[in-house]
């Protein structure tokens, strides 16, 4: 089984500039003649692959991405400025899907009259210009040229483009994917002059960028893999601690699949924890579900040993952790070494804190630190987050082992 992480975004490059319609105006030259420059070309939007990114979180805060549009062209011939590419950064990772086609905001301006736009269809489409005057003068594509082209290659790419056609991978630190094209900038009207038309009163508009919903997808290694019997309330701290949504009930077993949360911690840091159904006695030797959360585990950087003070027999903390740690071992090696965190939940109960003591005693003996929390009340949740991030931390930077790449499928 693998953890996925999804995001849905869309994206819009810029806007082509339009072309200008203006006139040469010198001293002493009474008919100057055509001068009006072309517009700029839009931004493109780009994913740009980083290894200090973990997870999408930051792209589902903020769910629409645009890069600038072209400015329009220029007077004295001048081409307008191009819009800035939008760069965004993504996981190492990541796999960029196309889902549909996004509408244009404002596509056409109110202000253009049905009659005027007939009228130009014979000739061409139709468009508009923004000179910098008040009135917007009509502008017109050309039957062949460059906008033309870049019209057409659009409309192209827009129709092959499947729901769900896989756009593009980021497998490495630094690599860039151009997810949007922006839109070329329509020819001044300083193109157009010709023998029979020595003053040509248009110019091309700019094409509209491609906009497109996207929908991203990254497979997530667990950095935190929460041990615990069930009814601990490992799904109540994933609840607590992210946006994920797993079922909590009172009765043990409501995890049956593993559940990932992912954490936003301040300066820019996230952590994934993985909901691991629960543990049992027995569960190397694949009692209940063993196996398969064991395997689970496996691939998670840090080990959380969520323990309870519920009263149900046999059910000591001290002797759950113990139990917990032998099933790890009997499962294999590879737990060796990799760091751990016990905390103990419900402390907001009379049970939980009449357990904290002891349990903190008898673990102070073997030099493991306690974090006593609640997953309701969120007491003790922040101190235990940190704690988790400095193990995290460690185990990617490479300071001590974590699981092995064969693992990390
Ligand atoms: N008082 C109190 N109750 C809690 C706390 N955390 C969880 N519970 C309760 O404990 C019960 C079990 O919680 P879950 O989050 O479903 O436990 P789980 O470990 O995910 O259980 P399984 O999925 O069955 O393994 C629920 O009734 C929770 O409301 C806590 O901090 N304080
Ligand atoms: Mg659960």
């Amino acid at each position: 089984m693998r953890f996925i992480d999804q995001v849905r975004i869309v994206v819009r490059a810029g806007r082509g500039g339009d072309g200008l319609v203006g006139w040469r105006r010198e001293k002493f030259v009474p008919d100057g003649g055509p001068a009006g420059g072309d517009g700029g070309k839009g931004g493109d939007v780009v994913f740009v692959a980083d290894d200090h990114l973990t997870t999408l979180l930051d792209l589902k805060f903020r769910q629409h991405f645009a890069a600038e549009s072209g400015r329009p062209g220029g007077p004295n011939k001048m081409t307008g400025r191009s819009g800035n590419d939008l760069r965004i950064r993504v996981p190492v990772g990541t796999t960029v899907f196309f889902e549909a086609l996004a509408g244009e905001p404002g596509e056409r301006p109110p202000w253009l009259a049905d009659d005027l736009d007939e009228e130009l269809d014979q000739i061409g489409a139709i468009a508009w210009t923004d000179d910098g005057t008040d009135i917007p003068e009509p502008v017109r594509v050309q039957k062949s040229g460059p906008i033309r082209r870049a019209q057409a290659e659009k409309d192209r790419r827009e129709t092959e483009l499947e729901p769900g056609a896989q756009l593009g991978d980021l497998t490495f630190h630094g690599q860039e994917l151009v997810v949007a094209h922006g839109g070329l900038g329509g020819r001044g009207n300083v193109h157009f002059r010709s023998s029979t038309n020595r003053a040509p009163d248009f110019a091309e508009p700019g094409i509209t960028g491609d906009a497109y919903w996207l929908r991203l997808e990254l497979k997530l290694l667990a950095d935190v893999g929460i041990v615990g019997f069930p009814n601990v309330g490992k799904s109540t701290f994933i609840r607590a601690i992210s946006r994920a949504r797993p079922k909590v009930a009172d009765y043990p077993f409501t995890t049956l699949v593993p559940q990932l949360g992912v954490v936003a911690l301040a300066g820019e840091r996230s952590l994934v924890v993985a909901d691991v159904p629960g543990l049992i006695h027995g569960a190397s030797e694949g009692r209940g579900l063993g196996l398969d959360f064991l395997r689970h585990l496996e691939r998670t950087r840090v080990l959380l040993h969520l323990l309870s003070p519920d009263p149900t027999p046999g059910r000591d903390p001290m002797v759950d952790l113990k139990a917990l740690e032998k099933e790890l071992a009997q499962y294999g090696s590879m737990f060796e070494g990799r760091p751990r965190v016990v905390a103990l939940n419900k402390v907001d109960t009379p049970e939980g804190q009449e357990a904290m003591g002891p349990l903190r005693k008898a673990l102070r003996a073997q030099g493991i630190p306690l974090f006593p929390i609640s997953a309701r009340t969120g007491e003790g949740v922040p101190e235990l987050l940190e704690a988790l991030w400095r193990r995290v931390d460690m185990v990617r930077r490479g300071g001590v082992s974590g699981p092995t790449p064969a693992s990390q499928s």
